[in-house]
Order: structure tokens, then C-alpha cells, then sequence
């Protein structure tokens, strides 16, 4: 077994399948697409010697946490992910860089705040649950005796009983808004620390699925001792996280294809082939890590007949609403009082704000020589129309920013000497229903297997960690067809504290539950 990725002892790890340390004979795979999927993948397979080339459509690595250059020394990116502790495989990953992770910083709090005043805090908790969370309950301004009083109980208590991968398929045809409507949570809590969360997935709460939050609450909160707080790399993506991964891929002979779409997919009985930019390219098999849209796109043709019904499970997948991210380049600093990261509610449709230059060395340089703050707007879950009408998504920016002054007051003098606005709608939404017909790892056909944060994975992981974990997955279902070792998973307890074991039967038969 693997050495332990964090602090909690109840952290549990899932024993690669044996093998040689190296592939014997020659094996190649190709992956597609470079996001963190398609690079733990590159990364699990090419340690054990196999031949990977890594298709990459955009200019850069890194995909939907990709950075990259503007003029005047500034960076633009989808902006500010907080990389939780919890997040061990996305860890484990990023040791290959350095084992220290030497380059991620801790954010010292991340504040939830609302227009009555209402504010909640993560700092200084104590780690280890259920206390974490009692401790941030006492400590919330926004649970009351009264409303306390409220909350069902039963309901409450399915949150310490979660047990993995059943509770993804428990809360089939729930959504996240109606299991928070019958934990009866008082107002000001739910919004806080429920719905921000939710949003987070890039989601209206009525559109996400129940299983997700209830798996968020799980991994982040109530089932984890690694403690509420995150991390974030000390400068942007590019520059601290993906040159330096790239440079080890490079190392271990992954062959790096940048600006390299891929415009089809073959597989065969003896083989698998690419077609990128139309040139044809072989290889034993295929890691498909495109992002959700992408990957639908690239399935629907994928022809077989072995692969209809899987071909119907990908089309059945959809994105999330768009995203909005913009990023102020301001003439005066913010308070000295403003956190890195501040999720906001009430605010209209303005998730969260962060001021970069207290984490990202270019930022806080470009802050420094024009005595300025960087300062970014998020708003997840945004109408449709912002995506292709410049009205509507100026429109937008012109809010968000009126409530960027709501919340820093001070930014409403500042003049903003530069603005960047980003709007997208590239990621998966995982709805209430149809879990259990999402599409996982593995693919009718061997040698093909899926990598990505839109799949069905029946560890408690979400997000990056979900695109990591995905990604060494499927590099060990390939590696154990050719013979050779996995790599471990580690995730959080696959049980909450309150859901009981299952018996296992003295000799042979089914567990009871
Ligand atoms: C605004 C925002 C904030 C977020 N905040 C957080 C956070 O705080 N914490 C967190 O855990 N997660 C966060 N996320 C989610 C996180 O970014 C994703 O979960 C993760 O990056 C997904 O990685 P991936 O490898 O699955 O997909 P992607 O990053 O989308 O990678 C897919 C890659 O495939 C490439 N590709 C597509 N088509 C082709 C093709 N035909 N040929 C070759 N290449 C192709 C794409 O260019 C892309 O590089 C956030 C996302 C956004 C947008």
C-alpha cells in the first residue's frame, strides 16, 4: 500500500491490481485532451513504460485550469479552484512536480458573507468530524437555536450515513434543492453553506443532483479530517503547476501534441487510431479525456456496434449553464482586510470574489508595480443568453461589478486599468437523475476508456479530484490488460460515521445488509 496522502487516518486506499513494474513488450495509448484527466492518465501509464502520445486541441496544458499569458505581465484563466486536501489523487498526481507540493498554499479562510451581515468563517476549526462541523455550527451566526430547532433530524442524520457508491444511486430523481428542503436547514444556513456549494458544481440546486451534495458534504465536511480549509498554487496554473508537469511527462518520453485536435476515434480488434488534424495516428489504445462536450462529440462517431448503447449513455450527458469569470486589473488596493477568497450570497448573481495578488506571484508583482489589486468576479448557473450575446453578457459584467462595490465598497472609487471577461459553458452538470446510466471509466470495448470529471466514479470525488482519480483509472484498467501494476487510489472513508458495516457472511454467499 501507497503512503498515506494526508492526515486522516480513516483516509482509505484502494490497492492497485499487481503487475510487473513495466509493461513488457511494446504498448502504446493515446490520450485526448490534456486537462488533468488526460494528464494522469499520460502520467499512470507512461511510469510503466507505456508509449503514450497526449493529443492536446488547445495551445496549453492544463484544460479548464489551463492559464495563459496577456499582455503587460498578466495571466487570464477559468480563475481561482481551490485545491482541497482532501484531494489526494489530484495530490498525488502534482508529488510528481514536487513531493512537497512546495507550490500550493494555504488559503487561511474562506469567508461566506451575505448583505444582512450574516458571516461565516472556516478558520481555526478544529479537523476532525463530526467536531468540525459541531464547532463551525456553534460558531455560524446564520444557525439559530430556533432554527436549529427545525431541522429534520432524519434527514440530517442521512448525511452521516453515506456509504459509497450506493449513495450516488440512493438519491436517484432527487435534486439537490428538494433534499435541502427536507433537511428543513434555517434560511441562512442553507444559503451559505449548502447552496454556495452547490452553485460550485455550476448548478441551479433544483437542476443537481441530491447525491452530489450529499457526496460533497461527505468528502469535504462531515467524512473527512483533512479539515475544511484549501489550498492554491502560488502562481498562475501555467507557471506552477502544468510547464513543470509537462517537463516531467516530457522526461518519462510522453510524446506532447499541443494545438493537436482530434477530429475522430477508431477502435479495432487489433488496435486503436486517432485521426488528429486528419493525419492518422495508431496505437494499442485510446484514453478519451476531452472535456464532457468534447467527448460527446468525439463518441457519437466512434463506429461499432458493440458500442450503441454506450454511444446513447454519452449523448444522454449535458453541460451545466454557463459560467462567467471576469477579471479587474484595478489602480487602487483593496483593503488589507480582504481575504483571498470570499463566497458571497445575496449578492444578485455574483458567487464569489478573490483578490489574486494575495496567492499568485504575478499577480501580486503586477499589484506591486502599479500599487493596484487584481480582483476576480465569479457567477455560476448564468442564463443561457450570455453565451453568444455581448448585450447580455455586458450586461452581466456591469452587475457584477456593481456588486463587487456592494461587497468591497472601496473597489466603487477604483479605476480599473484593465478587464478581461471569460465566458463558458464547458462543464458537466451531474442532474438528479440517470446516475446509474452515466458513463464510467470503462467502455464496452477495451481498448478504449474514459477519463474526466463528467463520469460516473463511485468514489466520494468531485471536480478535479474526480478528473484526476478518473484519470488513473483509466490508466490501470489498460495497465492491467498488458500485465503490469496500477496505481493506488486514495480517497476519504468510503462510509459515514454513522453508517453501520456491512456483515460479512462467516464463508462464501452474499453480504447482508
Ligand atoms: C470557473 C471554474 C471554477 C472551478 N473551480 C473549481 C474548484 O474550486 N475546485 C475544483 O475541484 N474544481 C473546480 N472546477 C472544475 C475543474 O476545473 C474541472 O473539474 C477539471 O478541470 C476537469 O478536468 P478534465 O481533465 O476532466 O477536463 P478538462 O479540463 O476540460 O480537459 C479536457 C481537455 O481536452 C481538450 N480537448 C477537447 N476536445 C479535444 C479534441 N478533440 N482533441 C484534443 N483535445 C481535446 C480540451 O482542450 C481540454 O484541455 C472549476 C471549473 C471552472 C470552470
Amino acid at each position: 500500500m501507497s503512503q498515506r496522502p494526508g492526515r486522516d487516518p480513516r483516509a482509505q486506499c484502494h490497492p492497485a491490481a499487481p503487475g510487473t513494474r513495466r509493461v513488457e513488450g511494446d504498448r502504446s495509448a493515446l490520450v485526448v485532451g490534456g486537462g488533468i484527466a488526460g494528464l494522469a492518465a499520460a502520467t499512470a501509464l507512461a511510469e510503466r513504460g507505456v508509449r503514450v502520445t497526449l493529443a492536446e486541441s488547445g495551445d496549453r496544458l492544463g484544460g479548464r485550469v489551463a492559464a495563459w499569458p496577456l499582455d503587460g505581465q498578466r495571466t487570464m484563466s477559468r480563475g481561482f479552484h481551490a485545491f482541497f486536501r482532501q484531494y489526494y489523487n489530484l495530490r498525488r498526481l502534482l508529488r510528481r512536480i514536487d513531493v512537497d507540493l512546495s507550490f500550493l498554499v494555504p488559503v487561511d479562510d474562506y469567508p461566506l458573507q451575505r448583505p444582512d451581515g450574516l458571516r461565516d468563517s472556516f478558520a481555526g476549526l478544529v479537523t476532525t468530524p463530526p467536531w468540525s462541523v459541531l464547532q463551525f455550527v456553534a460558531r455560524s451566526p446564520a444557525f439559530t437555536a430556533r432554527g436549529l430547532a427545525g431541522v429534520h433530524i432524519p434527514s440530517a442524520l442521512e448525511l452521516l450515513k453515506v456509504r459509497f457508491p450506493d449513495t450516488y444511486e440512493r438519491y436517484e430523481g432527487e435534486s439537490a434543492a428538494a433534499f435541502l428542503d427536507r433537511l428543513r436547514f434555517p434560511d441562512g444556513a442553507r444559503d451559505l453553506a449548502l447552496e454556495v456549494f452547490a452553485r460550485s458544481f455550476f448548478a441551479d440546486p433544483r437542476e443537481f443532483g441530491a447525491g452530489e451534495l450529499v457526496a460533497m458534504f461527505h468528502t469535504y465536511f462531515l467524512g473527512s479530517a483533512e479539515g475544511l480549509l484549501f489550498d492554491v498554487p502560488d502562481d498562475d496554473y501555467d507557471a506552477a503547476l502544468w510547464r513543470p508537469l509537462a517537463a516531467r511527462l516530457e522526461c518519462l518520453g510522453v510524446d506532447i501534441r499541443l494545438d493537436a485536435h482530434v477530429d475522430s476515434i477508431e477502435v479495432r480488434d487489433d488496435g486503436a487510431a486517432v485521426s488528429i488534424a486528419g493525419r492518422r495516428v495508431e496505437a494499442d489504445a485510446v484514453v478519451l479525456a476531452a472535456d464532457p462536450r468534447a467527448a460527446r462529440r468525439l463518441a457519437e462517431g466512434i463506429p461499432g456496434d458493440h458500442l450503441a448503447g454506450w454511444r446513447g449513455s454519452v449523448a444522454a450527458t449535458y453541460n451545466a449553464p454557463p459560467f462567467v469569470v471576469v477579471r479587474l486589473w484595478l489602480d487602487t488596493p483593496v483593503d488589507a482586510s480582504r481575504p483571498a477568497f470570499l463566497g458571497t450570497s445575496g449578492y444578485g448573481p455574483l458567487d464569489n470574489v478573490s483578490v489574486l495578488e494575495r496567492f499568485e506571484a504575478g499577480a501580486a508583482r503586477w499589484a506591486e508595480d502599479h500599487h493596484g489589486s487584481v480582483v476576480e468576479l465569479h457567477a455560476y448557473a448564468c442564463d443561457e443568453d450570455v453565451v453568444g450575446d455581448e448585450a447580455a453578457a455586458s450586461a452581466l459584467v456591469d452587475r457584477l461589478e456593481a456588486e463587487l462595490h456592494r461587497v468591497f465598497p472601496e473597489t466603487a472609487a477604483a479605476g480599473v486599468l484593465a478587464r478581461e471577461v471569460l465566458v463558458r459553458d464547458d462543464c458537466t452538470l451531474i442532474g438528479p437523475t440517470g446516475w446509474a446510466a452515466r458513463p464510467g471509466v470503462m467502455t464496452p470495448d477495451p481498448r478504449l476508456v474514459l477519463a474526466g470529471d463528467w463520469l460516473r466514479c463511485g468514489y466520494p470525488v468531485a471536480l478535479m479530484e474526480r478528473a484526476a482519480t478518473t484519470g488513473f483509472l483509466a490508466a490501470n484498467r489498460l495497465l492491467a490488460r498488458w500485465g503490469a501494476a496500477g496505481h493506488d487510489i486514495w480517497t476519504v472513508p468510503m462510509r459515514g460515521l454513522l453508517a453501520r458495516r456491512r456483515v460479512r457472511p462467516a464463508s462464501g454467499g452474499a453480504a447482508r445488509r
